[in-house]
């Protein structure tokens, strides 16, 4: 796709897709519960239909129309043995979070998924399910899918995560429901916690304490009806895009404000954007509102540390920023960037530079110098659609024409997201 220089400024408002994680855990949750679980605002994207394929594909009617799902749940005991491979395609939350399933269902699985997935480690939940009594194999000595899992009885565990991973949490969570006995999981860092509020509103006996959460064997969640809140990794582009087109305003409704999530807008207000958040209020025990953004000049930031969890998908959109504010911005702890769709650090340091920006890549993050004009030029998306989205950002403030190789990916999570953009063109 070409994309030409953009005589526009950004102006109106959008109302971003329902959040991907949340839409996830929504359909897993349905799924294993007693009853007629609603989700309404569910992200139609090809992620999350990945997730409802495979509980369809163990025998749970799911009727969807558009961003409306409704669940037939029967419970744990409800689910069959799917008959041919679950495909995951791109999707490493399917992935992480229904191993945690299948590990405790009596009977086998195979798991595949496109390229991407194939190269990206599963090791880091497949360690702890086997310490729970999983048995799963799969390539490069079980770490790589294709993955085989041999489902059946697990008995709780108290892990601490090495890694900085909601995924992983959840997948262990997941496991702990299923498990005979106790399971706890503490984290190192505080990462998205949709599972656990979920799952309380589904009835779960789950305890939190500050890192740590405890999951208690609970076969018996009853059905609840879930409001998606708009995906504040999707709004995340538009926030930006506003942030750096002079004379724009644009607002953003109903955008999920789970503070696991707000990182993006920590950063925001750091860098000096004129940012304001309104219409607060709690759904499906989520917390959404309205942000409204104008242009303004921004400065460099440092982004390390806890922060990193919190706004780990926006980094590839940050850098963007960053190119465009006052000074050097360094982001640092972000090593985890390495093993998403593609290696964020190295995607977007390419996509970046091959559009004059000053960007350099480091272990953990990368080093950035604005304020830089971007040039127009071809650039590669590495078929991730957060790369994908950034670089179409990075087009609406270059001098000329940005070709990008594949936009497809961008339907992972957010396939109207031309149409929107598209929706909030102002006249200069
Ligand atoms: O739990 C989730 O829904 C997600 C967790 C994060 O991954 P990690 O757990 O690998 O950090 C994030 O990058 C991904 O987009 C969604
Ligand atoms: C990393 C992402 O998703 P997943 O891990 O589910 O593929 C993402 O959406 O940026």
């Amino acid at each position: 796709m070409t994309l030409k220089p953009f005589p526009y400024r950004l102006f109106g408002e959008i109302q971003v897709p329902g959040d991907k994680s949340i839409s996830h855990r929504a359909v897993i949750l349905g799924s294993i519960s007693k009853g007629v679980t609603r989700v309404t605002n569910f992200l139609d994207g090809e992620d999350c239909m990945r997730t409802i394929n495979a509980f369809r594909a163990m025998g749970v009617e799911i009727d969807k129309q558009g961003s409306t799902v409704k669940i037939n749940g029967k419970g744990i005991e409800g689910l069959q043995e799917p008959s041919d491979v679950l495909y995951f395609g791109n999707s490493g939350t399917t992935t992480r979070l229904m191993l945690g399933i299948l590990s405790g269902l009596p009977f086998f699985s195979n798991i595949s998924g496109d390229d991407s997935l194939s190269k990206r480690p599963m090791d880091r939940v497949i360690i702890p399910l086997k310490e729970m009594g999983a048995t799963i194999d799969g390539r490069n000595n079980g770490n790589l899918l294709p993955l085989a899992v041999r489902g059946g009885t697990l008995a709780g565990l108290d892990y601490t995560l090495p890694v900085k991973s909601a995924q992983v949490k959840s997948a262990i969570i997941l496991a702990g429901l299923l498990a005979e006995g106790v399971t706890r999981v503490t984290e190192i860092a505080q990462t998205r916690d949709h599972t656990e509020n979920m799952l309380e509103a589904f009835g779960a006996d789950i305890e939190r304490d500050g890192l740590t959460t405890t999951i208690t064997n609970n076969a018996n969640l009853q059905a609840t009806d879930v409001q998606v809140p708009g995906d504040i990794s999707s709004a995340a582009f538009f926030l930006s895009a506003a942030a750096i087109i002079p004379d724009s305003e644009i607002t953003l409704k109903n955008v999920g404000l789970n503070p696991t999530r707000t990182g993006i807008l920590d950063v925001l207000k750091a860098m000096k954007a004129n940012l304001e958040i309104s219409n607060i209020r709690t759904v499906s025990g989520e917390s959404i509102g309205d942000i409204t953004i104008k242009s303004s000049t921004l400065k460099a930031t440092t982004i390390e540390g806890d922060i990193v969890p919190r706004l780990i998908d926006e980094i590839p959109i940050i850098a963007l920023l960053a190119t465009q504010a006052e000074g050097v911005t360094v982001i640092k702890d972000a090593e985890e960037l390495k093993v998403k769709e593609t290696d964020r650090i190295e995607a977007v340091v390419d996509v970046l530079s091959t559009l004059g920006a000053r960007i350099k890549a480091t272990d953990d993050g990368m080093i950035i110098h604005g304020k830089k004009p971007l040039n127009g030029g071809q650039v590669s998306s590495y078929h991730d659609h957060r790369i994908a989205m950034m670089a179409a950002i990075a087009s609406l403030i270059a001098s000329n024409d940005v070709t990008i190789d594949d936009v497809d990916s961008i339907s992972v999570s957010y396939p109207s997201f031309f149409e929107h953009l598209n929706s909030i063109k102002g006249p200069a």
